[in-house]
């Protein structure tokens, strides 16, 4: 196992965290036994089979001492037939036995942990894609994935091989050492005499160097660093010419790789040699000391061969019990983490589509009553104080205001993302908790600063907004929202893959996109977050277009970040530090001198 992590040549495979083995971590991991349930008996009879191939295992030994000591003329103990045709007959059938009830326990196994695994992994991610955002606030996207894939495949590991091999050895080890007591007493006693010294030294060893691969691995990864830094930020590098720089600081921290990679492998050469001194050592030991057992007639030579296999099979259980057990220990705390996220509250959004169906029309009238609120993870902030506003269907408000006023705070309570702290938010004049959360999600659309575009083809990333669009829909949608053009132009048209694997759409196509999507939505309200990056005069007018007729007849909340889009507005709220500190038109704003808006407003008309 430290062989991996020391070479620093390949890539360091994924260290997880260890959990300590008790009583508690062992409850909350059997948390994820329920899932076992559907497969249990095919489970059940896969131990069956691995315990009748370890104890037919341990048979061998016997079979081939008695053999020796049959051709010798001796005969055998009264259960092993007494002549070397039958005993090799038995033995090959035994033989036959084992493999066959090995294949169906390897089969068993992987089929009952690959269907678990992928029942805990569907759970997993429907219950991530539920929780709430708060969730997801605290949590990074890099780290939730890897409880789905490393986590998961930790465990499901241990439920193939770990287990098994756990149970294996320990029959090995228990039926071994039964076995080497009633071979002979003698020898069992003085290879006894040996074992603490092994284990004492292999576990301070291990400590030590266990020890020294956590920084190896902790170096290689800052090395790792900072190649992902300077991929990222190539452009700067090369811009600063800071080539030199970089090569320097990579070079430096593979050095430090190095120097504790070689630490370790002094430790390790000498650990190797040591062992491989004692347990070459114990077979020259017992050899000897069971020569001189021969040599007087206490045992037979086929005893002392039995013997010496059968030492074998205890060495290397014993061996493998470190690791094995480390690998429940991390499979425990992949549990742990695993069960963390299962436990959460989510939000009440069914993972069935045909549940989520909207149950009552809105007509798009939105009112703010006193709406207070502050993120659960900063509590003590409050971002919005006692905002009311109301929005009646079909006008259009505008929110204004410095950055960090609170205009996306008021977007995402809108949407339901988060609850107000105090104060309530109203739909037709009902109270926004008095509806489904799927029936306020399903009749609002957002058109987001910055779009995202999933790795599909164009008319899939259109269809987001309505999974059923026929493609006649689809076309409609894109015409409306002046996308059909430079979508027909691209040589794959609506079938052009966009995203990492496809091509890059431009600012203004993006967002024409996105605007396609919110009018197959056909939402009763409209959340605009207005691009901060300018567009390009034609592209400007573009998207402008076709926000007008996304506007139409709905409920529009644009977040305008330059004032000339929001003259037409019914309403402007201008914000600061998250109260609303002015109200009104655009020309009724613009006669209070000494307001934000004027000032605003004067700025961007200096720039
Ligand atoms: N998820 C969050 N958790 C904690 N605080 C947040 C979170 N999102 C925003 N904030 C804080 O809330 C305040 C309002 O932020 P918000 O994004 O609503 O402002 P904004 O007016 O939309 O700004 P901008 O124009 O820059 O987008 C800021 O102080 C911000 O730091």
């Amino acid at each position: 196992m430290a062989r991996n992590r020391f070479n620093s040549g390949t890539s360091p495979e994924q260290e997880l965290n260890k959990a300590k083995i008790n009583k508690q971590t062992i409850k909350t991991a059997s948390g994820l036994l329920s899932y076992l349930r559907p497969y249990r008996w095919k489970f059940v009879l896969g131990l069956v089979f691995l315990l009748l191939s370890s104890l037919t295992g341990l048979a061998f030994p016997a079979l081939l001492g008695a053999m020796i000591d049959v051709a010798k003329g001796e005969s055998p103990r009264w259960f092993i037939p007494d002549s070397i045709n039958a005993i090799g007959v038995v033995s090959f059938v035994i033989l036959f036995f084992q493999s066959f009830v090995s294949f169906f326990r390897i089969r068993l196994f992987v089929e009952v942990a690959e269907k678990t695994i992928a029942d805990i992994r569907r759970n997993t991610y429907f219950k991530l894609i539920t929780l709430p955002m708060d969730f997801f606030a605290s949590r990074r996207v890099g780290e939730l994935n890897s409880r789905l894939s490393a986590d998961l495949s930790q465990i499901q590991d241990t439920i193939t091989t770990t287990l098994a091999e756990m149970v294996r050895q320990i029959i090995l080890l228990v039926g071994g050492i039964t076995f080497l007591i009633i071979v002979s007493p003698k020898l069992t006693l003085f290879n006894l005499a040996i074992l603490p010294v092994l284990v004492l030294s292999a576990v301070l060893f291990g400590k030590k160097i266990r020890k020294i691969s956590r920084q190896a691995q902790d170096r290689l990864a800052d090395s790792n660093i900072v190649v992902e830094e300077t991929l990222h930020g190539i452009s700067s590098v090369k811009a600063f010419a800071n080539e030199a720089y970089e090569a320097n600081r990579y070079d430096k921290s593979l050095r430090e790789v190095v120097k504790i990679a070689l630490k370790g492998a002094t430790l390790r050469g000498g650990f190797a040699s040591f062992i491989i001194f004692c347990l070459f050592g114990a077979i020259v030991a017992v050899i000897w000391f069971g020569s001189l057992l021969v040599a007087d007639g206490s045992i037979t030579i086929g005893s002392l061969t039995t013997y010496i296999i059968y030492s074998m099979f205890v060495g290397a259980a014993m061996g493998t019990f470190p690791e094995l057990y480390a690998n429940v220990q991390k499979a425990l705390g992949a549990t742990e983490r695993i069960i963390e996220i299962l436990n959460e509250n989510n939000e009440p959004v069914s993972i069935n589509a045909a549940d989520n169906v909207s149950k009552s029309l809105l007509k798009g009238n939105l009112t703010f009553k006193k709406v207070r609120f502050s993120y659960t993870s900063r509590k003590e902030i409050t971002v919005l104080h006692d905002v009311s506003f109301e929005a009646k269907a079909g006008q259009r408000i505008a929110l204004v205001g410095p950055s960090g006023a609170g205009k996306s705070t008021i977007a995402s309570l809108i949407l339901r993302f988060y609850e107000p702290t105090e104060g309530e938010i109203l739909f037709d004049g009902k109270p926004s908790n008095l509806y489904p959360l799927t029936d306020i999600r399903n009749q609002i659309a957002i058109v987001p600063q910055d779009v995202l575009l999933f790795g599909g083809s164009i008319r899939e990333n259109i269809a987001y907004g309505k999974l059923t669009a026929s493609q006649d829909e689809i076309i409609a949608a894109a015409k409306q929202a002046n996308a059909h053009n430079f979508i027909m132009a691209l040589p794959e048209g609506y079938e052009t893959l966009v995203g990492e694997r496809g091509i890059k759409l431009s600012g203004g196509q993006r967002q024409r996109i996105a605007i396609a999507r919110a009018l197959l939505k056909d939402p009763a309200i409209l959340i605009l977050d207005e691009a901060t990056s300018s567009l390009d005069s034609e592209s400007e007018r573009l998207v402008q277009e076709a926000l007008e007729v996304l506007m139409k007849n709905r409920t529009s909340i644009i977040i305008a970040h330059r004032l000339s889009t929001v003259r037409e507005a019914d309403s402007i709220l201008v914000l600061e530090k998250g109260s609303v500190v002015e109200s009104g038109s655009h020309t009724e704003l613009l006669k209070n001198e000494n307001g934000l808006y004027k000032y605003l407003s004067n700025l961007q008309f200096e720039a």
